[in-house]
């Protein structure tokens, strides 16, 4: 069904434009008031050359198309959208804590509490998007942010498979990539299995597992599953056991997800109050 908000013609003059929140690859996002409700919303702006240039306005167009029918409270909602001559503009729901990534920079390493408790919050995230057939969302710690309470809100509108080539050709991070997208082989939605147990190891020993120097040291230890678990900081057996279990090559053995919430370390560590220090 579509909302009120979705059928309305937005144009900028419905908004008062606030501070900055950052910017992004295609363009930057602020804060924003809709002046009829008095509702605080993000609005990211892309410009349409930027869009052209890469190639990616068929893209955004279908991103936008999946982000706009999925409600879920760790996905990041999108409200609407519209455009002017050279600008697209995203109606987003507002993240009050913003970026994840910057919470793990300042915490070095996340407690084992708060790591579980975001695994989990994005487990039932990809869960629920695997329910409707959307996969790989790209959870990568720069797509994550933080609402108001302290929940995980999936940003990205998870750049489907077709954007696999995008890896390709966008150079960004291999780090989160399973074998069988670096050795582009067909893939499912195990590759967000992957991903996730990429993130947990990340959020429990501030670095990704695979990480080196060169890019060909990265493939060739996501290849070669080389998964090494350093002394420090020090992290639970049990921790070890679920990221061991998710970063497996045959993607069909990796635990499933509904596995992964009955997983001793989850059950454990999930403190849902979402007060965390570092
Ligand atoms: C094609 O685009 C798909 C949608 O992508 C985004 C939607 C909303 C976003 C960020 C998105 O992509 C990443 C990006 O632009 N940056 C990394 C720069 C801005 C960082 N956000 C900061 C932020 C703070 N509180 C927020 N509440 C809601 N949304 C936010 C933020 N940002």
């Amino acid at each position: 069904q579509v909302s009120a908000a979705e059928k309305k013609r937005w144009t900028l003059n419905d908004f008062n434009i606030g501070k900055p929140l950052g910017r992004g690859k295609f363009g930057h996002v602020y804060l924003a008031r809709e002046k009829r409700s008095n509702h605080i919303v993000a609005l990211k702006v892309l410009f349409k050359s930027q869009l052209q240039q890469s190639q990616v306005e068929h893209q955004l167009r279908r991103e936008v198309e999946i982000q706009s029918h999925l409600r879920h409270p760790n996905i990041l909602r999108l409200y609407g959208y519209f455009y002017d001559q050279s600008r697209v503009y995203l109606i987003l729901e507002y993240a009050a804590r913003g970026e994840l990534y910057k919470e793990l920079q300042k915490c070095k390493y996340f407690s084992e509490r708060r790591a579980a408790s975001y695994v989990a919050s994005l487990a039932r995230a990809l869960i629920y998007c695997h329910g409707k057939h959307v996969i790989h969302r790209d959870i990568k710690p720069e797509n994550l942010l933080i609402g108001a309470q302290g929940e995980l809100k999936i940003a990205d509108f998870g750049w489907s498979v077709h954007t696999f080539n995008r890896r390709r050709t966008m150079c960004g991070t291999l780090d989160y990539l399973p074998p069988e997208m670096v050795e582009s082989v067909e893939h499912d939605s195990n590759v967000d299995i992957w991903s996730l147990g990429i993130l947990c190891y990340e959020f429990l020993y501030g670095v990704p597992p695979f990480e080196a120097e060169k890019h060909s040291d990265t493939y060739r230890r996501i290849v070669q599953v080389d998964l090494k678990f350093p002394s420090k900081p020090i992290v639970s057996s049990a921790a070890k056991d679920l990221i061991s279990q998710m970063l497996v090559k045959d993607s069909s053995k990796r635990l499933p997800l509904h596995k992964l919430l009955e997983h001793p370390w989850i059950i454990q560590n999930v403190d849902p109050s979402g007060i965390y220090k570092c």
